[in-house]
């Protein structure tokens, strides 16, 4: 899934139908998953949306009612790239008040291909106010992190104690994100 959202949320509910999972080894879409968060479980159900290809055809019924949405694009595409602004527009539009987003540039492995530099993505995110990381479905990189901090800041907005440290969801991105080298895929 690129240039669109990935929607997770902590409820059971119905659903539009998920995608099949893609080959790489790391899922970032299309199944359910459970986070463990200071001893809490947190279960994500993950929808993913139709390809970019059919961004016009996508109902809103996707991220409507969405407690987060992860978007994604394609670091070796640009045209992913230039859909996220036309996505966080809609999302702005119709997705929840509070919604958690995270902009995430996939396919990190890939640098040969790279046409998005990783400061482009760190400042559309700031721009729009949202956690930035790149991933990579195929070597992992990252993508436990996305979907830790989500949970870490459901579970925090769902549970506040009045003695609990508050939970920012962009500081914690930062300071456990990795970022690729220009040598390795990792
Ligand atoms: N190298 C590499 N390939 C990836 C990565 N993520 C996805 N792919 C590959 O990229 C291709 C497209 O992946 P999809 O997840 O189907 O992409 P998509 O944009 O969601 O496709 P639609 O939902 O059909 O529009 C597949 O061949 C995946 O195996 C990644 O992080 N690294």
């Amino acid at each position: 899934m690129t240039g669109t959202p990935g929607a997770a949320a902590t409820r059971d509910g119905e659903g539009p139908e998920r995608s099949p999972p893609c080959s790489p080894s790391y899922d970032l879409t299309g199944k359910n998953k459970v986070v463990t968060v200071d001893g809490v479980k947190v279960k994500l159900q993950i929808w993913d949306t139709a390809g970019q290809e059919r961004f016009r055809s996508v109902t809103h019924a996707y991220y409507r009612d969405a407690q987060a949405l992860l978007l994604l694009y394609d670091i070796t595409n640009k045209s992913s790239f230039d859909n996220i602004r036309a996505w966080l527009t809609e999302i702005h539009e119709y997705a929840q008040r509070d919604v958690v987003i995270m902009l995430l540039g996939n396919k990190a492995d890939v640098s040969s291909e790279r046409v998005i530099r990783s400061e482009e993505g760190e400042m559309l995110a700031r721009e729009y106010g949202v956690p930035f990381m790149e991933t990579s479905a195929k070597t992992g990189m990252n993508v436990e992190l996305a979907f830790l901090a989500i949970a870490k800041e459901l579970k925090y907005r769902a549970g506040r104690q009045a003695d609990e440290p508050s939970f920012q969801i962009r500081d914690y991105v930062e300071s456990q994100k990795r970022r690729p080298s220009c040598c390795s895929f990792l």
